[in-house]
């Protein structure tokens, strides 16, 4: 197990969250994808941002952008409908069949290339290069790029490393180069060309737009109805967006079933199995060596700690409770909560972002599940750097004995009292009572959960999803398929 770097030489080697601030500040925002979409694709080989330094995104909006004229496509368009019914659509889209959305080639300069590259200047006044191995490498016909399968077929290592073309012409939806050393065509749209710009890089990365929240939630918490998620895709879109905008959502007139349940749950993607199994029907009687399987409370945590891949979203979904009571479920915004504290105290929010926490789960007899390494409470996107990922499950947080300098006990110790505080303010809680028939449903990379202690017979099932497969159904079911395989 890595030994954590000293604390102090990390505090010294960090820029100022100001200068991470300043990044996210530089941004533009000038994209036509899905800032989702475009998260997925955005990716560099030389990270410029001090990952560990940054911040969670300082976006934290009071509403989404309105969302952009219906497009012309047609009624049946899934964009077009949600555009009439909520006006919460995280993902900007345009139509991009509008002939102002589309990239325009300069008017006054054409497309030139010499033995290592291809120029293509556009309206915009900058100019794209394309090194030539490249450019063939991503060459879209069907021959190269599987129709169907989407994927490259093409050996890569077949041309000459010095491959160039013999014809580059500029035609009205993109550009068509006639390569030597054999004559394969290749077509690039214009949309392609400009959005796969890397030198220079012309689609900005749009951070995702939170909906921040704290005990206020309980006033008007996101809720979906169960016909809408079961009748169309169009339902799941709006709970994906939902879950994604706020990190949690219920879903209304769910069939008090675990059948029911696991079948909403798969409205999304297949079950997550772990050692606890696969669609839980579980009480209070310590079937699997776990706090969760007691009467006991438990803080605010995230759960999987221990997993290198942390589940993605978890749905509780109480079947009954009876002779007894208390239960009450628990949450935080995690992302809001880490804000708090990185401005409330820099330092720890710091040290929580580089002190790697060991963790396991190691309760049931023939397993203990720990991750290819320890992770440290804030964990930021290695591109982009906001905060992508919260683990915290101080019950589940193995022995801390890697340390450089001594020293640093105290200091971490002194971070996560600070982190603990944050959590255990009655303004960040959000409580309410689980109800029959009423599934909750939320993103363990952002949302912390708990539960007081209760007594009597309390029945719960639910199921875990990974965090890709919710990504996917989330893009796919709020985007045109076209879009997000445009950005791939
Ligand atoms: C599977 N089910 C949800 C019933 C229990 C999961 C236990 C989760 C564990 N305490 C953790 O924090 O990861
Ligand atoms: O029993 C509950 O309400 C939640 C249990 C829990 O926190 C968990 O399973 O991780």
């Amino acid at each position: 197990m890595a030994a954590p770097r000293s604390i102090t030489r990390i505090l010294k080697s960090l820029p100022t969250s100001r200068n991470a601030c300043s990044y996210h500040r530089r941004r533009s925002r000038a994209s036509w994808l899905p800032a989702e979409v475009l998260a997925k694709r955005y990716s560099s080989n030389t990270a410029t941002v001090a990952a560990a330094a940054a911040s969670p995104s300082t976006e934290q909006t009071t509403s989404f952008p309105s969302p952009s004229p219906a497009p012309s496509g047609g009624n049946n368009s899934i964009i077009n409908k949600q555009a009439q019914t909520t006006s919460d659509l995280p993902l900007k889209t345009y139509n991009v069949t509008k002939a102002d959305a589309r990239p325009k080639l300069s008017e006054h300069h054409k497309i030139t290339f010499d033995e290592k590259k291809t120029l293509v200047p556009w309206e915009e006044g900058k100019t794209s290069h394309f090194q030539h191995v490249w450019m063939r490498d991503h060459c879209q016909c069907s021959e190269c790029f599987h129709p169907e399968t989407k994927q490259r077929v093409f050996d890569t290592f077949s041309v000459p490393k010095n491959i160039q073309p013999d014809i580059v012409e500029a035609e009205e939806k993109g550009m068509k180069i006639k390569w030597k050393n054999g004559g394969h065509e290749s077509f690039y749209t214009w949309e392609w060309l400009h959005l796969h710009s890397y030198n220079p890089r012309l689609e900005r990365y749009i951070s995702p737009q939170f909906k921040f929240w704290g005990s206020e939630i309980a006033e008007g918490p996101p809720e979906v109805e169960y016909e809408d998620v079961m009748g169309s895709d169009a339902g799941v879109g709006e709970w994906t967006r939902k879950i994604r905008k706020y990190g949690f959502c219920y879903v209304n007139g769910v069939p008090v079933t675990p059948e029911a349940t696991k079948e909403l749950v798969e409205r999304i993607a297949h079950i997550r199995h772990t050692h606890y199994g696969g669609f839980w029907d579980f009480t209070s009687d310590l079937s699997k060596k776990d706090t969760a399987y007691t009467t006991l409370a438990l803080g605010v945590h995230t759960d999987t700690t221990y997993f290198s891949d942390p589940a993605g979203l978890q749905l509780f979904h109480l079947l009954s409770h009876t002779d007894g009571s208390g239960g009450q479920s628990i949450l935080v915004d995690g992302f809001r909560a880490a804000k708090i504290l990185r401005e409330e105290d820099p330092t720890a929010y710091r040290i929580l972002s580089n002190v790697r926490i060991p963790s396991h789960s190691s309760g049931n007899h023939d397993s203990s599940i720990q991750p290819y390494a320890p992770f440290p409470v804030f964990n930021h996107h290695p591109v982009h750097g906001e905060l992508i990922l919260v683990r915290w499950n101080n019950g589940d947080r193995a022995t801390m004995d890697r340390w450089d300098d001594p020293a640093d006990v105290g200091r971490f110790y002194e971070a996560a009292r600070a982190w603990n505080d944050v959590l255990k303010r009655r303004e960040n809680e959000y409580r309410d009572q689980l109800v029959p028939g009423r599934p909750l449903i939320f993103d363990n990379w952002r949302v912390l959960h708990g539960r007081a202690a209760f007594d009597g017979k309390r029945r719960l099932c639910g199921a875990y999803i990974s965090r890709d497969d919710f990504m996917s159904r989330f893009v796919m079911s709020n985007s045109k398929r076209e879009d997000v395989l445009k950005a791939l």
